[in-house]
């Protein structure tokens, strides 16, 4: 393929005080990336001359991204010298929200098919007073988009089943949970996940799995009543309204992930749903990061362009120090190219 015509994806720095740029520099170096995508950074090349050059005094065998050649534009700041590699502050909060902000903002103006983020912390956010509560609600706000959504996509290594998890809720307290989930939010989440599935990954009759928010599912009321409430009739509904999908739950939230775990480590005869839908943070993700740390990618559904990013964060324990893992980063790439390409074709079938 002519590589002009390859989709144009814009990846941002992160925060700069974190493993955004270390991440950054090592997934530049896999040779497959300059194939399936046209890559341009942006950020501060002062940051990754910096990292480069802590790095390799650390581990002089480290293979990096020679910063000078890097496709990049350049957001500048004021406040760059005083960045402190492991501290996520004011100054390094203000930083990553300008680089994303200019990220939006050529993606909107048509320049880019797609953005892919390395992670920032959201207290240096709230630290420089930008209050959202991530990266995601910001690409929604500036794309002007209400409903949108948190989705994790893995690929096992080991049995190449992919896992796609969408999360109901997201960044809330977890007592704020179950009055966050009703059955719209839930209709809105559904909605998008069956159209990001045909869309993106070309299910148009996939099955879906539903956990439950208590204990054994609420076992009749005994432990927990949001089940019985409204989540076992909004499924009823549900099943009615999108007939084309196969909706199993609500599942106990403990056993949902054992088939998908099978699935993941070992191909064994076991039944998998096309998606996952988990109704809060933690019980979609701890799963999530327990098979799929390296290899999955957070990707925003229902936006009008692309955007996914590494499932880890800032890390800044470990930031400077040379031992970041860009696997997670380099399949956040790799999906970004593979969903601007399944969004330009028309759509195709696709068997898990
Ligand atoms: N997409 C994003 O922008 C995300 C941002 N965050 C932010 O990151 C900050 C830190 O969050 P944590 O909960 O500590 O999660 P974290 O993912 O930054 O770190 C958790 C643990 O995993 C390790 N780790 C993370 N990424 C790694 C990598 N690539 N290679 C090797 N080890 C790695 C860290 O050293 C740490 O021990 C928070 O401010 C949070 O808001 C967290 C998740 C996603
Ligand atoms: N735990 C996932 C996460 O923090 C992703 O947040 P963001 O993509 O909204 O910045």
């Amino acid at each position: 393929m002519d590589c002009m015509s390859l989709p144009r994806l814009i990846l941002t720095l992160g925060d700069p005080a974190g493993i955004g740029p270390e991440v950054v520099l090592k997934a530049l170096v896999e040779p497959e990336l300059v194939q399936i995508c046209q890559l341009t950074v942006i950020g501060s090349r002062s940051v990754l001359t910096q990292t480069h050059g802590q790095l390799l005094a650390k581990n002089p065998g480290l293979n990096l991204a020679d910063p000078e050649k890097i496709n990049l534009l350049e957001v500048d700041h004021p406040n760059l010298e005083e960045v402190s590699v492991g501290r996520g502050d004011a100054i390094s909060g203000a930083i990553s929200f300008a680089y994303l902000n200019e990220a939006i903002a050529r993606t909107l103006a048509g320049e880019f098919a797609g953005i892919v983020t390395a992670p920032i912390a959201k207290s240096a956010w709230q630290a420089a007073g930008h209050n959202y509560p991530g990266q995601t609600e910001v690409l929604a706000s500036r794309a002007g988009v209400e409903r949108f959504g948190m989705a994790f996509v893995g690929r096992s290594p080991f049995t190449g089943w992919t896992l796609r998890t969408l999360l109901a809720t997201t960044h809330i307290p977890l007592k704020a949970v179950p009055l966050a989930l009703t059955p719209e939010l839930m209709d809105s989440k559904l909605d998008l996940l069956l159209t990001c599935l045909a869309q993106d990954f070309g299910i148009d009759k996939p099955s879906v799995a539903i956990a439950g928010l208590n204990p054994h599912s609420g076992e009749e009321g005994k432990l927990g009543e949001e089940e019985q409430n409204w989540l076992i009739p909004w499924l009823e509904q549900a099943r009615k309204k999108y007939p084309q999908a196969k909706l199993i739950g609500p599942i106990p939230p403990d056993t949902m992930w054992v088939s998908p775990g099978k699935a993941w480590l070992t191909d064994g005869q076991t039944t998998v749903s096309d998606a996952y839908l988990a109704l809060y943070h933690d019980q979609g993700l701890i799963p999530v990061k327990l098979l799929a740390f390296d290899q999955a990618i957070n990707t925003t559904i229902g936006l009008p362009f692309v955007r996914t990013s590494p499932d880890h964060g800032t890390a800044f324990d470990i930031a400077g120090q040379g031992i970041a893992r860009a696997d997670s980063m380099i399949a956040a790439i790799k999906l970004a190219a593979e969903l601007v390409e399944q969004r330009s074709q028309p759509s195709a079938n696709h068997t898990n």
